[in-house]
């Protein structure tokens, strides 16, 4: 994990004012831009993790290769068809070729014939792909010819890719504005009009705040057209976008508000996302959340890009001043990216298709009203790539970020394929329940994105339909397992922190709210290898559950929160609990009855009343009306402000 200051900060830096951001040059990749970049990737190479790209003369090798897609004899035509499937496979359904790419740098370039040839010749590989091509750019100099080419599978019936894009920034910088104009293709007054449609609680509506995690979806056909369509009352048919899509970005809405910064946490960790998009109001600048959520998806690893908004109302000075800030926060050493501007397709093209590193970092400004730079922000969406392999190879594991109870389909769980391959009439391993144990469990029904399907696989989200289980029996963080497999949970677990704030002290018997994957609950600092954590300070340390065990794997990143404390880390080893054994029971259930009995030895945060409140809500089914819930919405739970706001009993349950 990195060290030091991960939580970016402007005032470290050294970087002039005056340093502008970097725009990228049409013909180098932006890892070139900066020496220290971790991947040296050489162009037209390898996997970006914006776009899959292959160099034509990655495909078959020959004494040519830029010349092997000009004229191709029937063999190498098979040659090239059978090369293609296999790179289709390893992007996940889309690759990027790059075309008139030569042996070495000296031998690039073709023929303005060759290249008419070539992309006649792909056009004909990518059919017999099943796959449709798009030419995405071409460049060089008239007899020096490169062209970039996507080539898309078709759309399959029941089937498309899907990448999860992370909304966050603070409140008020246009998060469900752009959702709202992005999918429903109609731009905002800037009275909140495009946000309304987003709103899923009475309370939203009302304040024109987000306060839960929102699903919004942006599909795009084989040739990255947007398919998203409002019928006549305003609303979108998730089932037939999914149905015509090649593509579905969804945008996982979250608030901006400090008060449900718990919720946003679980959005990030519980959700999966592969990118994080970070909004900043051209007028605010960088304020609020905006460092908070930058920091948290870079303690999560996750790649980010940035989308500056309401440009039309923005002085020419002040955004000016906006983008300098930002240029600096980025660039400071508790973040190490490397910012670059987005002004044109060239560099939409560019940016996507290079991205090697997540080091870099895309930045789009907008308006949500005039719709300026909002086609680039379009394309670069359409371009995005999974993070996430589906890992098909793997037993099946489903990690639960949300519960519901549908009248006439019983009870449904939501989440995300991690890994595996899931099938109606599947049995999996359900668990670890309150005493650690897995439980056999039948799927009866499968959604994706409110479209029902057979099966799903590794880095799909989905909600089932399960047989005989009822709902209060399952609760977020649980997961569900490939029969074949032999779990088990845990009460306590070993990582590696680093703590970004405490106003003091923390030292053994501290609790706070550990976010890891899906799961949340409140965890105790048993040990550590040091005597005092203070801000800035890194150790190991033995955690217990409060509450109940988990499932959690090594080297997953995890976040350690109570009020104004963050820390962050690395999950390094396991303790597992086999039930029976008695060792789990008396330690995770001993504490939560210690707490009863001997509140003075526990921290002041936890008391025997959270701990019965607990008790009381956990019985309290939520019903939804229709499935259609499941996948779009997860309601709020307060989570910022000061430490009296968290009980930490009653913070893992809403
Ligand atoms: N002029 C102008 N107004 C905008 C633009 N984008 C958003 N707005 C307005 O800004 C206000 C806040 O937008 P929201 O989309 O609710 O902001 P948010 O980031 O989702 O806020 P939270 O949900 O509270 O986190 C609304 O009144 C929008 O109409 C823009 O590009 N230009």
């Amino acid at each position: 994990m990195a060290a030091a200051s991960i939580s970016p900060d402007s005032s470290q830096t050294t970087m002039e004012d005056k340093e502008d951001f970097v725009t990228p040059p049409s013909d180098s990749p932006p890892s070139s831009m900066d020496e220290s970049t971790d991947e040296a990737v050489p162009k037209g190479c390898g996997v970006g993790l914006f776009g899959y790209k292959v160099s034509s003369s990655d495909l078959i090798s020959q004494t040519d290769p830029k010349l092997q897609y000009v004229n191709p004899s029937s063999d190498e035509f098979d040659s090239l068809v059978s090369a293609l499937k296999l790179q289709m496979e390893d992007g996940q359904g889309e690759i990027i070729i790059e075309l008139g790419i030569g042996g070495g740098c000296s031998n690039n370039g073709l023929s303005e014939s060759e290249m008419d040839a070539s992309i006649a010749t792909l056009h004909a590989v990518a059919a017999a792909c099943d796959a449709d091509m798009t030419v995405l750019r071409k460049k060089g100099s008239e007899g020096c010819l490169l062209a970039d080419c996507l080539v898309r599978r078709k759309v399959q019936e029941d089937d498309f890719l899907e990448v999860r894009v992370a909304v966050v920034g603070n409140v008020d910088a246009g998060k469900s504005t752009l959702l709202g104009v992005l999918t429903h293709g109609e731009l905002d007054n800037g009275r909140g009009h495009a946000r309304q449609k987003l709103f899923r609680h009475k309370h939203e509506m009302e304040s024109g705040r987000t306060s839960s995690v929102g699903s919004d979806i942006l599909g795009f056909d084989d040739k990255g057209r947007i398919v998203n369509k409002v019928d006549g009352h305003g609303s979108l048919d998730w089932a037939h976008i999914c149905r015509v899509s090649s593509k579905v970005i969804t945008f996982i809405d979250l608030a901006g508000h400090e008060k449900y910064l718990k919720t946003t946490i679980f959005g990030m960790t519980g959700h999966a996302p592969d990118f994080c998009m970070l909004m900043i109001g051209a007028n605010a600048g960088i304020v609020g959340m905006t460092k908070e959520h930058l920091g948290l998806a870079l303690a999560l690893a996750v790649p980010v890009f940035v989308v500056v908004t309401k440009i039309d109302m923005c002085p020419p000075n002040v955004l000016q001043e906006t983008m300098k800030l930002l240029n600096r926060v980025l660039k400071s050493p508790g973040c190490r990216k490397i910012p670059v501007a987005v002004q044109t397709q060239e560099d939409v093209i560019t940016t996507a298709t290079n991205f090697t590193s997540a080091r870099v970092c895309p930045i789009f400004q907008v308006s949500n009203v005039s719709g300026h730079n909002l086609e680039l922000l379009r394309s670069f969406l359409s371009l995005l790539s999974a993070r996430m392999r589906p890992r098909e190879d793997k037993p099946a594991e489903f990690q639960i970020d949300e519960t519901y109870s549908v009248p006439g389909v019983g009870t449904v769980v939501s989440g995300t394929c991690l890994q595996g391959t899931i099938s109606l009439n599947d049995t999996l391993l359900l668990g670890p329940n309150s005493v650690g144990e897995f439980l056999p469990v039948a799927i009866r029904g499968i959604h994706r994105k409110r479209l029902p399907v057979k099966e799903v696989r590794g880095g799909q989200t989905a909600s089932f339909a399960l047989k005989k289980m009822k709902r209060n029996q399952i609760r977020k963080g649980m997961v569900m397992l490939g029969a074949e497999t032999d779990p088990v949970g845990c009460w306590e677990f070993e990582a590696e922190i680093l703590v970004l704030h405490h106003p003091t002290t923390i030292s053994p018997k501290y609790q706070a709210m550990v976010h890891c994957g899906s799961t949340r609950q409140t965890a105790t600092i048993i040990t550590m290898d040091k005597d005092h954590l203070r801000t800035g300070d890194k150790a190991s340390c033995l955690f217990r559950f409060i509450k109940s065990p988990e499932y959690l794997h090594t080297d997953s990143r995890m976040v350690f929160r109570e009020g104004r404390t963050k820390a962050i880390g690395t999950i390094t080893k396991i303790h597992p609990y086999i039930p029976g054994s008695g060792s789990g029971v008396s330690i995770g259930g001993g504490t939560a009855h210690s707490t009863k009995k001997k509140p003075s030895q526990m921290p002041k945060t936890l008391s025997g009343a959270s701990v019965s409140r607990v008790k009381g809500r956990r019985g309290r089914g939520r019903n939804y009306h229709h499935i259609d819930k499941t996948s779009s919405s997860t309601s709020a739970s307060g989570g910022g402000g000061g430490i009296s706001l968290e009980g930490p009993s009653t913070s893992d349950h809403k």
